[in-house]
């Protein structure tokens, strides 16, 4: 790892490449903090994927197995993007390859920093975290916790490659599930409840164009109060609902068909989820741990 927390002269190796990927990487080589050329990109079998990125964002596709090898070897972080269910294998491969100085950053739902030791054998730098897709366009949102093994410089690092791409919160470990029932899957809450407004607008007559731009303007204008102006969401809703009034009568029936317990649930439901999904790894990890 560098002395500095510069993220421009830091390697990156995103070992796993797909929609998440993407949103960190893009957000990185957009705002300018990271030459592509020091970030890789590895993928199991999907050769063309890589080098679609490569072609879009100048980053550097490693094809062949030495390639991924040197990459994953070279990198200072390497960044997990690989779905759940790949982590286990795809962790323990790196097992004879990492230096102990290199740092790992995950982005996988439920993958916990023990269950990331117990693969590689070793108390590796590891930053577990929580993004979201908005890091694509710099909006992101992050939960982030740290191994104890993680060095200040490597903290400082950690946070600016997600603060580039977005906001980020640091949270103890146990909260990271909380995060990912609130903003790591938030966005597709709110795309779900645009698709019923635009919907909506439409059977009422406007075009799905512009029921579409009303929705989204509605959307971004209503998140850029809540930031802004520091008023509670009730207190801003309040002064949306006239008594007696057109909204009073639409969240009325959003009581009535229980919008709110619904969305409740909901992220009790996903953060639970993460953590199921976390156990289903630790298992694997466990089963295939090699015998003394
Ligand atoms: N999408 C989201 O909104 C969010 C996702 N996450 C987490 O991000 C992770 C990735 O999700 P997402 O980007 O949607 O998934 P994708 O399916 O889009 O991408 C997964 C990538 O991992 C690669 N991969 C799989 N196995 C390996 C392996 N053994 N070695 C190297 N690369 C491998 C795949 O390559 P190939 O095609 O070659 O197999 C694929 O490119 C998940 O763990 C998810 O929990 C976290 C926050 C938000
Ligand atoms: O749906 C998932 O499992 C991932 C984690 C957070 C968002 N997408």
């Amino acid at each position: 790892m560098t002395d500095n927390n510069k993220l421009s002269q830091v390697s990156i190796t995103f070992f796993g490449a797909g929609s998440m990927a993407e949103a960190i990487l893009r957000g990185l080589v957009e705002v300018k903090l990271t030459e592509p050329s020091k970030i890789t990109v590895v993928n199991r079998q999907n050769a063309e994927r890589l080098r679609g990125l490569s072609e879009a964002y100048g980053v550097v596709p490693a094809i062949e197995d030495n390639q991924k090898l040197d990459a994953l070897k070279n990198a200072d972080v390497i960044l997990l993007g690989m779905k759940p269910k790949d982590a286990a294998s795809a962790i323990a491969s790196l097992r004879p390859l990492l230096r102990p100085e290199q740092l790992i950053i995950s982005v996988i739902a439920g993958l916990s920093i023990a269950t990331m030791h117990q693969l590689l054998d070793r108390p590796q730098p590891v930053v577990r975290t929580m993004p979201n897709t908005s890091s694509t366009i710099g909006l992101g949102a992050t939960g982030i916790s740290f191994s104890e093994t993680v060095s200040e410089t490597q903290r400082a690092l950690s946070l600016a490659i997600f603060d580039a791409v977005g906001m980020s919160v640091v949270v103890d470990e146990p909260l990271i599930e909380a995060v990912n029932g609130v903003s790591g899957s938030g966005p597709a809450y709110i795309y779900f409840m645009m698709e019923a407004m635009i919907d909506a607008g439409v059977q009422l007559g406007l075009s799905r164009e512009a029921a579409t731009a009303l929705t989204a303007q509605t959307v971004r204008g209503a998140g850029e109060m809540v930031k802004l102006t520091g008023e509670d969401p009730s207190e801003l809703r309040r002064k949306v609902t006239s008594p007696n009034g057109t909204t009073f009568a639409a969240l009325e029936l959003m009581r009535q068909f229980g919008f709110q317990e619904g969305m409740n649930k909901a992220i009790l439901r996903c953060a639970e989820r993460a953590r199921e999904m976390g156990e289903a790894i630790r298992a694997e990890a466990s089963a295939s741990e090699p015998r003394q």
